[in-house]
């Protein structure tokens, strides 16, 4: 591979970072010091450079990258291959007419958090981030994909006590998410040959694996989820096989027409199995380990950033509730997917939280081509990572972007703007699968939430520790005081 040596900076990665962030209060980077500790240890010889990865979070936001970058490295991966089929098969899953049908598991879930809620109104304050959480985990796993493991976030008792299964179960992916943040902010300099870099990260791993007992709990929560996880696919096998309970799907020849009812995520995928396209128990084990995560983990912070900034601009927050009510007309039904869609604000006001709170707060590609970026060559084979956080905060795209402005997201501004100055769900083919979903799911939790109560937040902005982990999070959770919004008919 041809070696592109690239201007050199004699800043430190970690100032940087931090310089660039100083406008948006503390945000924690706990990490860095340590990884770039390590990479100092290990790289003091030159002509190693310091440039690394840690620069590319500013670059990437100031420079369109997009093109160039081809596939992803970095979590949750798997071959491209493997990628490409699974994906192929997975996406119809995703089909509109399959997510009407989550629209009632959606109601339902958040029905149960605003029910749980009650108790924290009148009190003086409380953290909203686990209770949404339960309730996002439990969209997710829906009661046929939790049977026997980390059903009940919500009382309702799976074979073993459902309490604690959720708790293990939520434990393991907060623990291993943690760890695996860690490793991956193991930083290598990009201009170094392939070897020197693949010596680099050997010699990362090795410290990690010795030095700290980071490890060990990253593989015991690991193992517990993908335990978990084994024993729901075989429990899901046997009851199917014994029920022969394939009624639930229709059969009308279409890839579509056979999941229009609801059926869990895990059905499909060992129908899809047995249809042919031959997924063994452990490639089925690691689609669901990737949608527990993908799919709970990444919505409730989005969920909890929305609740958190609604309960600071009550202006905001009133005209959501106004929308709400010409929709309901005061009543309590649960929404349908006609309502959802015409939650025109709603949605305005969810894309302006993701744009200032990216759940996903970066993601890793791995460059097939030499890039330019800032009078910077970055040689093809470099892994590099993306800023979404500060992609989204383009003053270019956003002129004022540090004000929550809903109004960003109005059909005309829109137009105005480069197709990726904002990109909360990623861009491209390896973008995010579950985009839609993710909206929906959203916008129920949050109509629940704004037609029950009313939302005071307890921090400001500059208040919030910020940790950047594989998913954009508060340190300290979302604190907010709820009031019951009193109806003339219906009261909660
Ligand atoms: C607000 C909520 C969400 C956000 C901000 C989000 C964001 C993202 C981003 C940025 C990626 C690309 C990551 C990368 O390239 O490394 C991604 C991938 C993915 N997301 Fe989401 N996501 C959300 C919700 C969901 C939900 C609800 C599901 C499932 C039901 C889901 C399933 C996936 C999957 C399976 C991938 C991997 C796609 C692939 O590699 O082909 N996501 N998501």
């Amino acid at each position: 591979m041809p070696v592109h040596r690239a201007k050199q900076r004699d800043a430190e990665p970690t100032e940087q970072v931090s310089a660039d962030h100083t406008h948006l209060g503390r945000v924690q980077s706990h990490y860095l010091p340590h990884t770039t500790g390590t990479l100092r240890a290990i790289c003091s010889e030159p002509p190693v450079s310091m440039l690394s990865q840690t620069y590319l979070f500013i670059f990437a936001a100031k420079h369109s990258v997009h093109l160039k970058v081809h596939s992803r490295t970095g979590r949750l991966q798997k071959s491209r291959e493997k990628w490409h089929t699974h994906r192929k098969m997975i996406t119809p899953t995703f089909h509109f007419k399959i997510l009407d049908s989550f629209v009632d598991i959606f109601s339902e879930k958040s029905q149960i958090l605003i029910t749980k809620l009650q108790k924290e109104v009148g009190s003086t304050g409380f953290d909203v981030y686990q209770y949404v959480t339960r309730c996002a985990l439990d969209i997710i796993c829906d009661k046929h994909v939790s049977n026997g493991c980390c059903r009940d976030g919500d009382g309702h008792p799976g074979p073993r006590s459902g309490r604690d299964k959720f708790r293990i179960c939520h434990c393991s992916v907060r623990v291993s998410v943690n760890m695996l943040t860690f490793r991956m902010t193991l930083i290598v300099p990009f201009q170094a040959t392939e070897i020197l870099r693949q010596k680099i990260f050997q010699q990362c791993v090795l410290r990690f694996n010795v030095t700290t007992t980071h490890n060990g709990r990253y593989a015991t929560g690991w193992h517990t989820l993908m335990n978990c996880n084994r024993q729901v696919i075989q429990e899901r096998k046997r009851k199917q096989l014994q029920s022969k309970e394939t009624s639930h799907i229709e059969q009308d020849g279409d890839d579509i027409g056979k999941w229009k009812k609801r059926v869990a995520f895990l059905d499909m995928l060992l129908e899809a199995a047995e249809d042919g396209a031959k997924l063994t128990d452990e490639e089925i084990r690691e689609e669901v380990d990737t949608f527990m995560f993908e799919g709970h983990d990444t919505t409730s912070a989005a969920v909890c950033w929305t609740l958190f900034l609604l309960g600071l601009h009550h202006d905001v927050q009133d005209k959501a509730y106004e929308e709400l009510e010409g929709i309901f007309e005061g009543s309590d039904r649960p929404p349908t997917m006609k309502d959802l869609n015409e939650m025109k604000y709603l949605e305005r006001v969810i894309k302006e939280s993701l744009r200032l709170y990216p759940s996903v707060p970066s993601f890793s590609r791995l460059l097939k081509e030499d890039i330019e970026i800032g009078g910077y060559t970055i040689p093809a084979g470099c892994s590099i990572r993306v800023s979404i956080y500060m992609n989204n905060r383009n003053s270019d795209q956003f002129p004022n972007p540090e004000k929550f402005d809903p109004d960003n997201f109005l059909p005309e501004r829109v137009a105005k703007r480069h197709p990726y100055a904002y990109i909360p769900f990623s861009a491209g083919p390896r973008n995010c699968i579950g985009q839609k979903f993710a909206m929906l799911e959203e916008k129920t939790m949050l109509s629940y939430m704004l037609r029950h109560y009313r939302l005071r937040s307890l921090d400001k902005r500059e208040d919030i520790n910020i940790l950047m982990e594989l998913i954009m999070r508060p340190e300290n959770g979302i604190r907010l005081n709820i009031t019951p919004r009193i109806k003339e008919s219906n009261k909660i």
